[in-house]
């Protein structure tokens, strides 16, 4: 079995933001991520995962709400300045979180420019934080028409234009379901690219079980295929309480 971290950001949503880590820990999980840690400080944040003993795994950048809600600049040509304002803003953050990854969002654009201009964009990042790891993830145009990222292909192909070690690519089952029909393909085809994988169960974006994917089986072939690091579950709770949600991981 996968080791199960949970995404905070979406789970525990029904308590206050700091109360979610010591919730977190209490049902088990050793390991968060936080989608938008931007609006508290970075030392209440860090002290919260602390004294809960969490381990942070992941945050995204840009924080919406210094872009107005925007989704990334990454792939935004002459928005470079803003995606370098945007990424010292994460980094900053990241020097007192310490995450293992942080998610580029690559925003709303399309075509051979957005392209060039988010290989280039996610090449700057990488130079200029080599010890911090970095992730870019497909998400379906269902939920984020218009988005850059929405093909798993498509991504490879930017991973290995990019041609750094500390790019990676974040599976997520929920939009690799929603995108190509089958998540369990998508992993076999791509994982040998997958620096962090997360979780939900297509089509309402729920927990594990109240949908048609087979996560047992998902389950197997992450292990199979010998991916060592966290999955993480991102998803709406279907019960009031996210710990009813959790039937799942057993
Ligand atoms: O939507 C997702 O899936 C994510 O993982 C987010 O990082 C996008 O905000
Ligand atoms: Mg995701």
């Amino acid at each position: 079995m996968p080791k199960f971290a949970a995404n905070i950001s979406l789970l525990f949503s029904e308590l206050p933001y700091l109360d979610r880590f010591q919730a977190a820990a209490a049902a088990g999980f050793e390991a968060v991520e936080i989608l938008y840690p931007y609006e508290t400080a970075a030392k209440e944040t860090q002290r919260a995962l602390m004294s809960n003993g969490l381990e942070l795994l992941l945050i995204n950048a840009p924080p919406p709400n210094y872009t107005g809600g925007e989704p990334g600049y990454a792939a935004i040509p002459g928005g470079e300045d803003r995606f370098q304002r945007d990424i010292r803003r994460a980094l900053r953050y990241a020097e007192v979180l310490r995450p293992g990854m942080i998610h580029v969002m690559a925003g709303y654009e399309k075509g051979l420019a957005a392209q060039e201009t988010y290989i280039r964009n996610l090449q700057w990042a990488a130079d200029r934080a080599p010890e911090q790891k970095f992730t870019i993830e497909p998400l379906n145009s269902g939920d984020q028409p218009g988005y850059f990222l929405d093909d798993y292909n498509l991504a490879v192909e930017i991973l290995d234009a990019v041609d750094r070690p500390n790019v990676g690519l974040q599976f997520d089952a929920y939009h690799a379901q929603m995108i190509h029909g089958d998540a369990a393909q998508v992993w076999d085809a791509f994982s040998t690219h997958a620096a962090h994988i997360q979780i939900g169960a297509a089509p309402a974006r729920s927990e594990p079980g109240t949908g048609p994917m087979d996560f047992s089986a998902l389950f197997n072939a992450i292990d199979e295929s010998g991916y060592a690091g966290w999955v993480s579950a991102e998803y709406t709770p279907t019960t009031k309480r996210t710990e009813d949600s959790l039937g799942w991981m057993s």
